[in-house]
């Protein structure tokens, strides 16, 4: 089975990072990137974009393109639960972060992520994001996504 097409869009404006508490869907509870999955006849780069709007009413601006990963639930194996995720970082954003029926917008301080709120991989690979380089990778978490099983990634990659 194919893993599922998804976005993560992270804006980094002066120093800080835009984060969703996010209230439903995979990851409920956990604070994340604005993103989600990619829907039919969308680009990656528009279901980035739009994701941000909808959650968030935000409009990023400056999107570039930072990377991709393999998410994998289990034993690493393609699965249901599989996710080939496109990760875009913005600028910018245009218009105030409010909160949504999908998300409460929160700013933390890139010296001050709170990574212990987050999706375990996101130690790993977020700090790249800031720092402003590229990374293709694949994770696998354990069943509950609480345990990061193995991974491998590479900087400074070339993204489309
Ligand atoms: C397992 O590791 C993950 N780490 C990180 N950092 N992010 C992940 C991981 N697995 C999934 N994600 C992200 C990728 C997407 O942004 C979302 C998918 O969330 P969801 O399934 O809720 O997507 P939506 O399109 O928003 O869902 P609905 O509109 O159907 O509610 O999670």
């Amino acid at each position: 089975m194919e893993p599922t097409e998804a976005t993560l869009c992270h804006p980094v404006v002066d120093g800080e990072l835009l984060l969703i508490r996010k209230r439903r869907g995979l990851g409920a509870g956990k604070l994340v990137g604005p993103g989600g999955k990619v829907e039919a006849g969308e680009t990656v780069r528009e279901a980035a974009r739009r994701e941000v709007r909808e959650e968030v009413r935000v409009e990023p601006v400056g999107v570039e393109k930072r990377g991709e990963f393999d998410f994998h639930f289990r034993d690493g194996t393609v699965d249901d639960d599989s996710m080939h995720v496109h990760v875009f970082a913005a600028g910018g954003i245009e218009g105030e972060p409010e909160t949504t029926e999908e998300a409460v917008p929160e700013w933390h301080s890139t010296d001050a992520v709170p990574y212990d709120e987050m999706w375990i991989d996101d130690r790993v690979w977020l700090p790249h994001l800031v720092a402003g380089e590229t990374f293709r990778g694949t994770f696998v978490l354990s069943d509950d996504g609480e345990s990061l099983v193995r991974y491998e990634m590479d900087i400074g990659v070339t993204v489309e």
